[in-house]
């Protein structure tokens, strides 16, 4: 899946904004057909530095090269190579799918024709494309906006939060998408989000910032692996698993055990579903860390979702 040709690399990237460092010394890369977690708390500098990549803001020092090309110094060439929402997509409701993709493909000549097809067909919305996008829910207007930001066959596409105001089921819907849209495009994708799991279930390497600074870049194995998990004894083990799988990351341990990340909040609500479908969890019991808690730690104190 991957090669050696970046399709994304931010070098050194600083942004002072009225004397105050805002973002200080970040570098990551993004290879083709990767999805890569851009995790931080709100305020880490997350927009910011995706405002610096799309060239809305210029950074105070580094350099940000899309395709190879310098954001800075061949701007027109870098751009080409990208695609991007960074806040909500700019659509008209009361165009239909298919004429809100056909205004901004005609603002881009470069743009083959059937290039709209192709798009549609991409992100799954050939049934309802001849609505008109006010009857959408949010879930589709999103991927009519990622269809939009495709139109000019992007290496990189960068999403920011996107799957912000869904309900669980178009957060699911929207992650299994844009995993499977990197595989078939060989794109690579940026998501940001505060939400840990987000991250982990959608991506395959994550950088996490915490004010500013880049403090870790692992893939999403390797940071799971440094976390406080639960480990639940359920019969039959097999649906348990797959009834898991819906809502987080679950590996097996031994024993016929099943091992899920530690989150809180949600713990009660798995254990629920799992009961309602018929499953009997004879236990639940969490792992305790060698480490204290990665994030805690990582992020100084800030908590992370
Ligand atoms: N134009 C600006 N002037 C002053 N401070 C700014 C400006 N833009 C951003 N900041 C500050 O920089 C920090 C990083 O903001 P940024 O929006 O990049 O964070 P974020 O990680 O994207 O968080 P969020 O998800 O809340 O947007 C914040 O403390 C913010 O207040």
């Amino acid at each position: 899946m991957m090669t050696n040709t970046p399709a994304l690399e931010v070098n050194h990237l600083t942004k002072k904004i009225k004397g105050k460092q805002i973002i200080k010394d970040v570098s990551f890369t993004l290879y083709p057909g990767e999805v890569f977690g851009f995790l931080g708390p709100n305020g880490a500098g997350k927009t910011t530095t995706i405002r610096m990549i799309v060239g809305l803001i210029s950074p105070t020092s580094g350099t940000i090269k899309i395709g190879g090309r310098n954001v800075r110094t061949e701007f027109t060439a870098a751009m080409k190579h990208l695609g991007c929402i960074v806040e909500n997509p700019e659509l008209y409701p009361y165009l239909t799918g298919w004429e809100n993709l056909d205004h901004f493909a005609r603002m881009d000549s470069s743009i083959p024709k059937d290039r709209l097809a192709e798009v549609i067909t991409l992100v799954g919305l050939s049934n309802r494309i001849h609505d008109r996008v006010s009857t959408y829910s949010l879930g589709m207007r999103q991927r009519l906006g990622i269809a939009q930001a495709l139109l000019g066959k992007p290496k990189v596409l960068i999403l920011d939060e996107p799957t912000n105001g869904l309900d669980p089921a178009g957060i699911r819907e929207m992650r299994e998408f844009i995993r499977q849209l990197a595989a078939d495009e060989n794109l690579s994708v940026l998501v940001s989000s505060h939400l840990l799991s987000e991250i982990q279930l959608m991506c395959d390497r994550v950088a996490i910032i915490s004010k500013g600074s880049v403090i870790r870049t692992d893939s999403v194995d390797n940071l799971l692996a440094e976390q406080e998990r639960v480990i639940w004894k359920a019969e039959p083990a097999h649906l348990a698993k797959q009834l898991l799988q819906e809502e987080t990351v679950v590996t097996e341990g031994p024993d016929n055990t099943l091992i899920t990340l530690y989150n809180e909040p949600l713990l009660p609500e798995w254990n629920k579903k799992l009961v309602m479908a018929g499953v009997k969890v004879k236990e639940m019991r969490t792992q305790l860390p060698s480490l204290e808690d990665l994030f805690l730690e990582v992020t100084g104190g800030e908590t992370i979702d």
